[in-house]
């Protein structure tokens, strides 16, 4: 019960949190994300142009990998991202912890945004009925952990530009301010997913009644429905939408009101508006990208990412399971 470990996360183009993780041998820099269940990395099997600028996995250099023969797997992620190809076994260790057997899914085929990104892969740390590995779904490295693990839970430590860590079986202290609130966690969806259905801009209370939110370190922003967002950039001089940005901008020198969501039937996660401002749009920075942007189509969710997590160490315990958040 003493795998537990704490592996720094090292922000990325603000855009995401990689961790380095050790693939039968081969270290690959992953983005962890508790928003999708499947573990795959970059490998030989990619066209070279794909390859480029990435550390890939060779299985053939693995002495540990096993081929999982007729297994493939296809992921389609919100933004519109992609990936495919076949899966393995191998040994896999992120900080102290390793799993031997688990599944690794290899890509053949990755979506433009994922050769420009700085990853190398993804590890999936949401529920494992969301893994697309079939005929026979797979487990995530986290499902695999569990039993070897002080308490059954992992969270996220992810501040805005410094390094992080991933701690697994323990809560860090010295990660987290003030004390750990929780609330249940409906999994069924394969989220991390509970109620928040209001949300206050600069202390004055607006409900979302219905809405469900999912803590995803895998998204960058928090995204959230349009009539919360423009609630939001109304109290924000020179805020307008940008059709060429694709959302909210305002000028660098906006001063940003705080924006507080509600987390189950608990209190509220405050979100200072300094983090708010994501980052300017051009060299120049006269013009800010905001870091609260349109959930879009997706009706009755709110997802909350990094820009959440830049406020509040998220506490993800497979205990009930919860999820649990605290100031950091
Ligand atoms: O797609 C993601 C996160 N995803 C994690 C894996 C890498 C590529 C980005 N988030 C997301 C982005 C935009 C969305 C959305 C979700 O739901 C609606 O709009």
């Amino acid at each position: 019960k003493r795998q537990d470990s704490s592996a720094p996360a090292s922000p990325s183009g603000g855009v995401e949190y990689l961790v380095e993780t050790d693939v039968g041998g081969q270290k690959l820099n992953l983005d962890f994300d508790t928003g999708s269940g499947d573990l795959w990395v970059f490998s030989t099997s990619l066209s070279a142009s794909s390859q480029a600028n990435h550390h890939v996995f060779n299985p053939s250099s693995s002495s540990t990998y096993k081929a999982m023969s007729g297994a493939t797997w296809r992921i389609i992620y919100g933004d519109g991202s992609g990936a495919s190809g076949t899966v393995g076994t191998d040994t896999v260790t992120v900080g102290g912890t390793t799993v031997k057997g688990q599944a690794v899914e290899l890509a053949n085929r990755v979506s433009a945004q994922f050769v420009q990104d700085a990853n190398d892969g993804l590890l999936g740390l949401s529920f494992s009925n969301i893994n697309t590995v079939r005929p026979t779904q797979q487990k995530t490295f986290f499902d695999n952990a569990k039993s070897s693990l002080t308490k059954p839970l992992f969270a996220a430590y992810l501040p805005l530009n410094a390094n992080g860590a991933y701690d697994f079986g323990a809560i860090n202290a010295r990660h987290h301010t003030g004390s750990v609130a929780y609330t249940d966690v409906d999994s069924s969806g394969g989220f991390w997913q509970f109620p928040s259905t209001s949300y206050k801009v600069g202390g004055t209370k607006h409900s979302l009644s219905g809405v469900s939110a999912i803590a995803d370190t895998g998204t960058t922003l928090l995204l959230i429905a349009d009539a919360a967002v423009t609630t939001y950039y109304d109290a924000v001089q020179g805020a307008s939408f940008d059709n060429q940005q694709g959302g909210y901008t305002f000028p660098c020198s906006a001063s940003l009101p705080d924006f507080a969501v509600r987390i189950g039937s608990t209190n509220y996660a405050t979100i200072p508006g300094s983090l708010i401002n994501f980052a300017p749009i051009d060299n120049s920075g006269r013009t800010c990208f905001g870091g609260i942007q349109s959930v879009g189509q997706i009706a009755g969710m709110s997802i909350y990412g990094d820009v959440f997590f830049n406020a509040y160490y998220g506490v993800f315990d497979d205990a009930g399971p919860r999820f649990g958040f605290a100031p950091i």
